[in-house]
């Protein structure tokens, strides 16, 4: 019970306590919210009204019996296209009213208004900082508010379950999110058409040695969720004809180019290219992901007359598409949906003019451009021309700036192997713990070099070298290795135990998305501090280190200061030749001075510190510091020397302070790092920093 409750509390509430929903609160959703429950009182499509209701009530007026096989009878193949899950969801409420057609065309858009606030909200978890965009344009969306409450088709209920089943998926929750696919299958099987990029990320996502064990489990989840649901017909010839039959599938393959006797099918031909180069890219990010899926739907419609409730599967793609392009114009999304409108309004069996519920006659606008002698068969060519045209304007979008730009843009094709050097105790461990607490764990590798000394605690040999000489450690075997996690091969290595000063047996490591190696010697040999794409030297000031380092050693490491004293002395020369030396070679380096100079060496107290961070001068650091500058209580000064420049950090910062000059520092922060945990003071200032330096090296 306490971790339902524990789990509600961290779906419903950020890590600073602040609700999560709050795009339920804002005005625009409340409004559309009671549009959205008073037009079903007054709008109903034919589709809605002829088929989906009499085949829905026919299931719960005759106490469960089997509509597929009645309508079949009656030959009535296109009354119901939706496996037994829609039947179930959509019964759940139609026992009630059934002769009142009013009430009735509200109570079939329950499940549909909840699923459409579910996918908002969905999106609006995805696309942090955007709920306002969000609300103009998937919660006040022409289209998708008449596909939903005017005309009445289902569509948006397997694009709810595919969305929470993609929110899952990305938190890693891989059972939930396959269920959830497998449901959304049981809705409606156009989600098959997802159902290959959801194995292939699953594969890609897994480490080596489980991944066929994953997508197995995946698979069989899938499937039992649609098998189980689907269980009471799923064998009858009559239901395959109503499901899988149907007209508008066949349509797929109607897109052909025919040599002789043979033909070419166009849309299949592209689904599969679409796979194959998916395939190849060694990560998939979640925009990746979801592009390719929302254009893998978008081709499909491509070369097919539409049907109305099919750009519920294209719409939210765009939108979440636009939303994270901010600067590219949404005139095509915007377009494409008028034309949409107009084309639905003057085909010949468009129920524009017979929306309204109480309405008996069957005009059609088609009937009166006809009446005067208007072309309508061209115009709606015209319409229908355009609508294509925009829908691949807005496809070609997807490709070129969504796809292409970011596998640019992402942390390239292969992991971004992070390097942190310094001496023993300058911070190296605290500074990877706020990167982990950044990327998230699960993203992360992380390698000491420590695991390299050559020998263990006590050994004869640590009389004469120090474990910072470069003898004393494994230098050049660690190169193999770094070498293999960058291509995503996993190592085998074993780790050196500080609490027992032993080597553990030899672990498995895989690779990660960011591989971070912290340690004394990550750039003392060219060809190590070659492999890394970002490369931080740690040196807080003398003195300061002496403090951290006594402090920690005595409390966590059992040494007397005396010992540490007497260590640190012992390897004076070789921290100078060996490790400092290093500094030189880095990106960014990173020094903590102590704000006062009063205060006791070793006394177990924390001490008040500054923070100095120099980088090369290639990123342009005025934005950044204007924007930290913006808070009370922190001062950053800005330096350039020869060939670098210097930020000179005081005083204090808050977590949520840290949170929202992140966000408003770095663009589409949330494609790098996915619920991040921010720390405050200078922690947080380096997480910020580090993600700006980090995404734009990678940009570049
Ligand atoms: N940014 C910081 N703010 C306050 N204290 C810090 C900070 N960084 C490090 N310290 C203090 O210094 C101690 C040593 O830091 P840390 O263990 O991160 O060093 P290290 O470089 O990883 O050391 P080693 O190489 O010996 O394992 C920590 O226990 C912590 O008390
Ligand atoms: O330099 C160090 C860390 O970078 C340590 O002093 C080194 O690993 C030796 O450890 P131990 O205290 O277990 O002998």
């Amino acid at each position: 019970m306490g971790s339902i409750i524990g789990y509600k509390k961290k779906v419903l509430y950020d890590q600073l306590g602040k609700y999560k929903l709050t795009i339920l609160k804002h005005r625009l959703f409340v409004i559309g919210l009671i549009i959205k429950l008073v037009a079903p009182f007054f709008f109903i499509g034919d589709l809605l009204k002829n088929k989906f209701i009499p085949f829905v009530n026919y299931f719960s007026s005759t106490g469960f019996s089997n509509p597929y096989e009645h309508f079949f009878n009656l030959e009535k193949f296109d009354f119901f296209p939706y496996p037994a899950l829609m039947l179930y969801i959509q019964s759940t409420y139609s026992f009630f009213f059934q002769d009142s057609i009013v009430l009735q065309s509200f109570l079939f858009r329950v499940p549909l208004l909840l699923a459409d606030i579910t996918v908002l909200v969905v999106l609006s978890r995805f696309l942090k900082k955007a709920d306002n965009k969000l609300l103009l344009l998937y919660w006040c969306s022409p289209v998708l508010f008449y596909i939903n409450y005017l005309h009445g088709q289902f569509d948006v209920l397997p694009i709810m379950f595919l969305f929470v089943s993609f929110f899952f998926l990305f938190k890693k929750k891989f059972i939930m999110a396959s269920v959830l696919l497998g449901l959304g299958l049981a809705t409606k099987t156009n989600l098959l058409i997802a159902l290959p990029f959801f194995f292939i990320y699953l594969w890609k996502f897994n480490n080596p040695n489980r991944k066929i064990q994953s997508v197995s489990i995946a698979f069989f989840l899938v499937f039992g969720a649609f098998f189980l649901l689907n269980i009471n017909y799923l064998f009858d010839e009559e239901f395959i004809t109503l499901v899988f039959k149907n007209k508008e599938q066949i349509k797929l393959l109607d897109f052909k180019i025919g040599f002789g006797k043979l033909f070419f099918y166009v849309v299949p031909a592209i689904y599969v290219l679409l796979l194959a180069k998916v395939i190849r890219y060694k990560q998939l990010s979640k925009d990746l992901f979801m592009m390719f899926i929302g254009f893998a739907f978008c081709s499909l419609l491509l070369f097919i007359p539409p049907k109305p409730g099919w750009y519920f599967w294209i719409i939210p793609f765009l939108i979440y598409f636009y939303i994270k392009e901010s600067k590219l114009s949404i005139f095509p999304l915007l377009a494409l949906q008028i034309f949409y409108l107009i084309y639905f309004a003057i085909i010949p069996d468009s129920d524009f003019a017979n929306l309204y519920i109480l309405s008996k006659d069957n005009t059609s606008l088609y009937t009166v451009l006809e009446y005067y002698d208007l072309n309508a068969d061209m115009l709606i060519n015209i319409v229908f021309t355009g609508l294509q045209v925009l829908l691949f304007i807005n496809i070609f979008w997807i490709y070129r700036i969504g796809i292409t730009k970011n596998v640019k843009a992402k942390i390239k094709n292969a992991p971004c192997l992070i390097g942190i050097g310094g001496d023993s105790g300058v911070g190296k461990s605290t500074l990877t713990a706020s990167i982990q607490n950044l990327f998230a764990k699960d993203n992360m590798t992380i390698l000491r070099g420590d695991d390299m000394h050559k020998w263990e605690r006590g050994h004869a040999m640590w009389e004469t070298h120090t474990h910072l000489s470069p003898k004393a450690n494994n230098l050049h075997e660690e190169i193999n290795q770094l070498k293999a996690l960058k291509e995503g091969k996993k190592i085998l290595r074993r780790h050196y135990d500080h609490n027992t000063g032993t080597f553990t047996k030899p672990l498995t490591i895989y690779p990660n998305k960011v591989i971070l190696f912290e340690g004394l010697h990550p750039f003392y040999i060219l060809a190590k501090r070659e492999l890394f794409d970002i490369k931080i030297f740690v040196s807080p000031t003398e003195d300061l280190r002496l403090h951290w380092k006594i402090n920690r050693d005595m409390k966590k490491r059992g040494y007397s200061k005396e010992e540490v004293i007497s260590q640190l002395e012992f390897r004076r020369e070789d921290s100078v030749k060996y490790i400092q030396s290093q500094s030189q070679h880095a990106d960014i380096k990173i020094s903590y001075y102590p704000v006062n100079n009063n205060f006791e060496v070793g006394n177990g107290e924390e001490v008040d510190i500054g923070l100095m961070i120099s980088c090369d001068t290639s990123i342009d650091l005025n934005f950044f510091c204007e924007k930290f500058n913006s808070i009370n209580a922190i001062q950053v000064k800005h330096f350039y020397d020869t060939d670098s420049q210097r930020l000179e950090v005081e005083g204090k910062i808050t977590l949520s302070e840290v949170e929202k000059t992140a966000y408003v520092i770095v663009d589409n922060a949330e494609d790098f790092i996915e619920d991040p945990i921010w720390e405050d003071n200078y922690k947080g200032f380096l997480q910020t920093f580090l993600l700006y330096y980090i995404k734009k090296k990678i940009s570049n």
